[in-house]
């Protein structure tokens, strides 16, 4: 028991509880020390005050904890409690907050806090004494604690100066320092947790007719495989962005701008395979124009109709470009022909589309669909408000070793600025950097422009939409508020299901749709692996992707995979500690793979009912590297904390950096201090070498797996 929590209990400070450890000769440095048992007992006989109140207080304190369990359930529940009430949202355990938890839990700290519905009527404010509890939502500072105790800030300054925390009165104090204040007053506290209203829809203001101005249109090429889109997105790029603009290099971030005339256009890279279809869907959401290649010596396919029906459903205009008009084979008036069965009709026609010939490969015509581009954008009247928050979607998103999470974003309206609050679907933060489509640092992106930001705190989805906001407490408790509601909305009830009983399953007909949650290193892999896992056929089962995303496996994706009796697959990633623990307690199937195809033999083998693996590789513990030593013929010596577990000398080790795997190997040298040894148990220091690998950072996680052996059934 920590030494606050001994007096809280008790009905003293921590500081009396303290003296009288000291007098027992017991070394304590703060409250946050533990004292075991046998200390408590010869602290009993020192303690004698309020011994009425401890019995009560135990009781308030069990009723606390449960109340919080009581909770948890509820939202369990698929949280009809947040659909019913607009007030109060229940206390539902956060992946932040439990993340923060779990840190402050490891540094000794504890929450018996009951986040709850308020019960004003409790709320008894006197003027002169303590009140007996206090409610907050979000944070409160070290004044508006103070004047919610009616105390003086200086009181509280002084408090926290003996927890060893300094602050000043306008400073934001956590809820755990909230806590630790009001337990040291005996007041009881309560977090209210309002539940805030998600949809963007709510926050975005109408737009002043006068602060409309034109806006460069958006622009998408569409077609079948091989027609030659890649080619021409190419041939654009390359016709108007000179050299020294783009510096050599330009950067590939989803998108680019050129300039035409003047004026600018924006043109969005959507891949042509078929597992990002579900992508290029959406790309049509944000596109003003699609521009819709057809071989001319090939004709109307099938992706060439798929793509034109996502412009119509969009209703986005087309435009057709007839392409490889170089090849002999080259036949036009065979594509306006195919293409008049689809409602798009030639001017010369008598229809209202337009085509515009062109050699993609040989940069012929590309001027003239320029020219033809900015036509329609100006019947389009495309506008925006640079004034307005910004406002738009992602692009794609990805998780990078150095930067954590990038996003690629396209700002619809508004004007998006460095240090803006920003809710990008269920994840917030802050923009830290921004990059434009030259690979160039700028301050502020204007609307229809491609940017790459950094500064989210997680990575967001292609498809999602961001939403600037003033205030940072209003981006996070929005973005916390969007998180919970998609996970939420995923929930559903059902029995678990592993693949070593897949078959089983499904033979007893229990099993026709398998739920399958996959998340990668980058979104490519993340949608390859989805398609590829979706054409598995075995008979009478389907496969069903609830969600397929980029990062490392959390907290979210085991609940949501819980919650649909789910497996996950991690590609390239590994789940983070709060995820491992929750897939423990949620008996959820986490499959790790670093080979495409490798995963999918293993969801076909389980399926077929041929998953029999003689070895099953079992994670033994983690090491948090805190520091490096570079040493001439040695390499990098990695000075580790071992977090979790244990790490042998002959276990395998895979390099983590955040959530990817980096590289996986074995150790070379284990050593304490100076010595080597056979193994590390968790919270010792030690030092690791890993085998023919030095590329080792402060911050990395190096972790320990054993293979063990899987008896045959
Ligand atoms: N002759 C000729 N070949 C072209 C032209 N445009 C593209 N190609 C060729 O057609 C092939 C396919 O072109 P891509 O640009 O990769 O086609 P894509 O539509 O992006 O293909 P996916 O990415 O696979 O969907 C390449 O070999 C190109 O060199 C053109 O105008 N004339």
């Amino acid at each position: 028991m920590r030494v606050y929590e001994y007096a809280k209990e008790n009905n003293v400070t921590s500081r009396e509880v303290i003296e009288k450890l000291k007098q027992l000769n017991i070394e304590v440095s703060n409250h946050m020390s533990t004292i075991d048992e046998d200390d408590m007992k010869k602290l009993q006989g020192k303690v004698t005050e309020n011994q009425k109140d401890t019995n009560q207080k135990k009781e308030t304190k069990q009723q606390t904890v449960e109340g919080k369990k009581q909770n948890d359930n509820r939202q369990d529940k698929k949280g009809n409690q947040s659909k019913q009430t607009k007030q109060s949202k229940p206390n539902f355990p956060q992946k932040n907050q439990n993340a923060k938890h779990n840190k402050k839990q490891s540094k000794g700290g504890r929450k018996g806090k009951k986040e709850n519905v308020v019960n004003s009527q409790q709320q008894k404010e006197t003027k002169m004494e303590s009140p007996t509890k206090i409610t907050y939502s979000s944070t409160l500072t070290v004044s508006e604690l103070a004047s919610k105790l009616h105390k003086d800030a200086s009181e509280i300054i002084k408090h926290l100066l003996f927890l060893g925390v300094m602050a000043t009165k306008n400073q934001d104090l956590d809820d755990d320092a909230i806590e630790l204040i009001c337990s040291e007053f005996n007041v009881e506290v309560e977090k209210e947790i309002i539940l805030e209203d998600t949809d963007f829809d709510k926050y975005v203001q109408e737009d002043d007719e006068k602060d409309l101005i034109e806006r460069p249109a958006i622009v998408t090429i569409m077609g079948h495989v091989d027609h030659g889109k890649t080619t021409l997105l190419d041939a654009i790029r390359e016709s108007k962005v000179t050299a020294g603009e783009a510096g050599g290099i330009t950067q590939h971030i989803g998108a680019y701008q050129i300039k035409v005339d003047n004026k600018k256009i924006t043109f969005l890279d959507t891949p042509g395979h078929e597992a990002f279809t579900s992508m290029r869907s959406r790309g049509a959401q944000v596109t003003d124009i699609a521009i819709l290649v057809v071989a001319a010596d090939d004709g109307v396919m099938p992706q060439t109709v798929e793509a034109l029906n996502h412009a119509k459903a969009a209703e986005v205009p087309i435009i057709v470009a007839v392409n490889k008009m170089d090849k002999e084979t080259a036949n036009p008036d065979r594509v306006m022909q195919e293409l008049t069965e689809y409602e798009l009709i030639p001017e010369d026609w008598g229809g209202e589309t337009i085509f515009v010939n062109l050699s993609a490969l040989q940069h012929e015509g590309i001027d003239d669909l320029l020219e033809m581009i900015l036509l329609v954008a100006e019947v389009e009247e495309l506008k925006a408000n640079p004034k307005a928050s910004a406002f738009g979607t992602v692009i794609e998103a990805e998780l990078d070793r150095g930067k954590g999470s990038v996003a690629t974003l396209l700002v619809q309206n508004g004007t998006l600025q460095v240090g803006d609050a920003i809710v990008v679907g269920s994840t917030y933060g802050r923009v830290r950097a921004m990059v434009n489509d030259l690979g160039r640092r700028i301050k502020s992106a204007g609307p229809s422009t491609p940017v790459e930001i950094t500064g989210l705190n997680e990575v967001p989805q292609a498809g999602d939409q961001f939403l600037v906001f003033k205030d940072e407490k209003k981006a996070r408790q929005i973005g916390e508020a969007r998180q919970q509601k998609s996970i939420q909305e995923n929930r559903s009830e059902q029995t678990k299901v592993s693949l070593d009983d897949l078959f089983e399953q499904i033979k007893q007909g229990e099993m026709k749709e398998i739920n399958i949650i996959i998340k990668a290193d980058v979104q490519g892999s993340a949608e390859a692996l989805s398609s590829s896992l979706q054409k598995i056929d075995v008979e009478g089962v389907k496969i069903n992707i609830i969600h397929a995303g980029v990062g490392a496996i959390n907290e979210s994706d085991i609940i949501l995979a819980s919650a649909s009796n789910g497996i996950v697959i991690g590609f390239n990633v590994r789940p983070d500690v709060n995820a491992k623990k929750a897939a423990e307690s949620e008996n959820v199937d986490v499959r790790l793979h670093r080979v495409i195809y490798k995963a999918i033999e293993e969801i076909e083998a389980a399926m077929k009912g041929l998953l029999d693996p003689e070895f099953k590789e079992k994670v033994i513990g983690q090491a948090e590297v805190r520091e490096t030593f570079k040493v001439s013929k040695i390499g990098t010596i990695a000075g580790c904390y071992v977090t979790d577990g244990k790490i042998t000398r002959n276990a395998g080790v895979r390099l983590i950096r955040d959530g990817v795997v980096l590289y996986e190997g074995e150790i070379d040298t284990l050593k304490r201090f100076k010595d080597d040894v056979r193994e590390v148990a968790q919270n010792y220091e030690c030092g690791i070498t890993i085998k023919n690998f030095n590329d080792i950072k402060e911050g990395d996680v190096i972790e320990a797996f054993v293979m063990e052996e899987i008896k045959r059934v």
